[in-house]
């Protein structure tokens, strides 16, 4: 059975089309990434999925659960922990006082471990920690009660380097454990660390689904590199430089064989050197074309939400 099955879902606002038409699965047991940049869909499609927004078309399963049958859904929400992509816990509250609430709805099995393991100060209020470590707290409830499947909506946001490290490793844990983890994200590079597969979302359409070494593979290096030597365009002009711009400095994204790419490199005296992902803008722009015209979120407004209780 597939953790999470979506067949033809919709879901408009009105007359903006947040998704359309989206349809793949995730498998039990992965950890599945849901990429897209800002205002893809990525949100609607989640809260869809959990029953907080009812579609305008189409259907799911959530742990073999159709998200029309509420009470059903309702039932399965017991094995669902849910990281929101905004949090939004009474400020008021201790840490403690707010997994006790959680504990009430779902349970508290991993409760010590997981605070532990995140160092969650849960003695302070809510309202007097930093984004950091109101995003720990945040993690710990989405995981506390040991759910099958965790849907985590941009789950790293005003995490540090360290944390992110941190989560990361313990996302690889959760899959050695047989947790589905659906894991949504703007940064390539980000998913790419934990994720066997990822979904790419643009425009609120399923612009592709495969797996990460794969994407990986066809996005390509960003390539910033300082020579001590006068150059021209044409002395880059090998298999897999894209985007090429010379001035004081060379820039360009690179596709080709990493052999070939040192092999130009060693011909000049290099002064400075940065090679990163592509990001995942470039890679959309190269495979899958111009975005059409940005939705602002001027036109976001409150909607028939359903309520985001507590998963
Ligand atoms: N309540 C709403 N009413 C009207 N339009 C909305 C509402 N919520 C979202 N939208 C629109 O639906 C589209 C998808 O938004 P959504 O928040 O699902 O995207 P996202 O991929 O999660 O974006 P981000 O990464 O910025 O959170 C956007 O055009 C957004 O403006």
């Amino acid at each position: 059975m597939a953790a999470l099955s979506l067949s033809g879902l919709s879901k408009f606002y009105g007359e903006t089309r947040a998704v359309e038409d989206l349809s793949f699965s995730v498998r039990e047991g992965e950890v599945f990434g849901f990429l897209g940049p800002n205002g893809a869909g990525k949100t609607t499609t989640i809260r869809t999925l959990l029953g907080f927004l009812h579609p305008t078309a189409g259907d799911a399963t959530v742990l073999g659960v159709s998200i029309h049958d509420r009470d059903a859904l309702q039932e399965a929400r017991s094995r669902i922990g849910y990281l929101p992509s905004d949090p939004s816990i009474d400020p008021d509250l201790t840490g403690r006082r707010f997994l006790d609430e959680q504990a009430a709805l779902k349970g508290d099995v991993r409760r010590e471990e997981l605070v532990e393991r995140f160092d969650v100060p849960v003695d302070r209020r809510v309202g007097e920690l930093s984004r950091g470590n109101r995003q720990k707290l945040a993690i710990v409830q989405a995981f506390v009660h040991d759910p099958s499947l965790a849907v985590l909506d941009e789950p790293t946001s005003g995490l540090d380097p360290l944390l992110q490290e941190t989560f990361n490793t313990f996302l690889r844990e959760e899959r050695a454990a047989g947790t589905t983890v659906f894991f949504s994200s703007h940064v390539l590079s980000e998913v790419r660390k934990v994720c066997d597969r990822v979904a790419v979302v643009r425009d609120g359409h399923l612009a592709a689904l495969e797996d990460v070494e794969s994407l990986l593979s066809r996005g390509g290096k960003r390539v910033r590199v300082h020579v001590g030597e006068d150059v021209s365009a044409s002395d880059f002009d090998i298999e897999g430089v894209h985007d090429l711009h010379v001035d004081d400095e060379v820039r360009f994204t690179f596709t080709g064989d990493y052999d070939d790419l040192v092999a130009l490199l060693s011909r000049f005296s290099i002064r400075d050197l940065d090679v990163e992902e592509a990001p995942l803008e470039d890679v959309f722009v190269r495979f899958y074309g111009e975005s059409e015209s940005p939705r602002t979120d001027a036109t976001r407004r409150p909607a028939d939400t359903g309520g985001e209780g507590s998963v």
